[in-house]
């Protein structure tokens, strides 16, 4: 074998080639297809961003729109989903949820078997569209409540928070929305994606590959940080309560959540700095007084997490305010990381199948050896 070289966690090592996004941390600036994510968010669509990472450009007003009726089109899932979403445990994790009801959209896919990018491309945009349908109906279903099927009437976001909340949100509110949606669209390799492209790289099919990402994102350490932040915050309470609240776990050398990132270390997640005056803009609007509190309280511990440990605030810790003055279920903010990432994973899985070596490094042995079975 080579030169041995061992990185705990791959810290650093460069484990692909990818034209689809680059964290460029010193410029701080995600790239995505060349654009800039926060500008996309700023001046762009989700849908545009799904044709932008799935086709590989920015789509026009025309064929946006063409894009947006086909998703809206497709968003219908088949009856036996629910059914079998019915059948399980209710006490069972919504991602858990999630994840059996991916895996087996694929049997309704009479593509599935074919895996080239072009069969991937096609059933990825099934994905992202039948993603948000059973994401938005994981509460109700559980509740034994009739799913809400998708309305084709509406924008692609507007039906989204539609089908989770159950009402019409105002323009402003699908806006942010949308906005959430794209600063989770893509993030170069993050686990979810880097196993969706380690599964993908033995041809497996798309759905294979996104239900090892669901699988992924579920943990406290990746996607699950979102729901972990809103518990904190409504378990502390108020200013006084998050400060001690922090305090108190620091003190137990307890991990934060929200907190940290492997690439962005001790520097600012630009989502999160996005998503935090994209919340600020929201609750001035809307007089909201508990958002109002939540954004302090935001504030205050991200004040209290840069001078205890010089540590700042990623993507998931303003996004689960933004969710929650949304009105939308806390069981159902890591389902919507998912959902939004679909448009990224689906592009990963394209450009893995396209330009396939099979992922399969070798070990460092620190076990014994010549031990005798007999
Ligand atoms: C959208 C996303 O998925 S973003 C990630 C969401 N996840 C979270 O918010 C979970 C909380 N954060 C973390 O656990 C980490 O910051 C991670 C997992 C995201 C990145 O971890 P790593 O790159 O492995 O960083 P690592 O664990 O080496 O941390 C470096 C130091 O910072 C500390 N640290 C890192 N994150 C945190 C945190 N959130 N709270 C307290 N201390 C932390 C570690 O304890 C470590 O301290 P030490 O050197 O004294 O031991
Ligand atoms: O990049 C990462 O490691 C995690 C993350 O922020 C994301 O997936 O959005």
């Amino acid at each position: 074998m080579a030169e041995e070289v061992y990185r705990p966690g791959l810290e650093g090592v460069i484990a692909t080639e990818t034209a689809i996004s680059f964290l460029d941390v010193e410029r701080e600036e995600i790239v995505v297809r060349g654009y800039n994510l926060l500008d996309l968010a700023r001046e762009r669509t989700y849908v545009d961003v799904v044709g932008l990472l799935i086709d590989g450009r920015l789509p026009d007003d025309q064929e946006r729109a063409v894009l947006e009726r086909r998703l809206l089109a497709a968003a219908e899932v088949p009856a036996q989903i629910w059914e079998i979403l019915r059948l399980l445990p209710p006490r069972m994790h919504a991602m858990d949820r999630l994840r059996t009801a991916i895996s087996t959209l694929g049997g309704f896919d009479p593509g599935v078997e074919r895996v080239d990018p072009e069969q991937d491309r096609e059933s990825g945009l099934r994905i992202v569209a039948q993603a948000a349908t059973i994401v938005a109906n994981l509460v109700r279903v559980r509740e034994g409540q009739q799913p809400l099927a998708p309305d084709p009437s509406r924008s692609f976001p507007a039906n989204f928070l539609w089908m989770i909340t159950g009402r019409d949100g105002s323009p402003a509110e699908v806006r942010v929305f949308d906005q959430a949606l794209i600063a989770y669209s893509e993030h170069e390799l993050p686990n979810s994606t880097f196993a969706a492209r380690v599964i993908a790289s033995t041809l497996a099919d798309v759905y294979g590959a996104l239900t090892g990402a669901v699988a992924s994102l579920k943990g406290p350490l990746h996607g699950g940080a979102n729901e972990a932040v809103m518990a904190m915050l409504l378990e502390a309470g108020d200013e006084e309560g998050i400060e001690r609240w922090i305090r108190e776990r620091l003190a137990r050398k307890e991990r934060i959540m929200g907190f940290g990132h492997r690439v962005y270390m001790r520097r600012m997640d630009p989502r999160a700095q996005l998503l935090k005056e994209t919340l600020t803009r929201l609750v001035a609007e809307r007089g909201d007084a508990e958002g109002q509190k939540l954004l302090r309280m935001c504030e205050r511990a991200e004040r209290l997490m840069h001078a205890e440990k010089g540590l700042y605030p990623n993507l998931d810790y303003y996004a689960a305010p933004v969710f929650y003055v949304l009105g939308i279920p806390i069981e159902l903010y890591t389902p919507i990381f998912f959902a939004a990432r679909t448009a990224g994973l689906v592009a990963h899985v394209v450009e893995q199948h396209a330009h396939n070596r099979l992922f399969r490094p070798r070990v460092r042995y620190t076990g014994p050896r010549g031990l005798k079975p007999a």
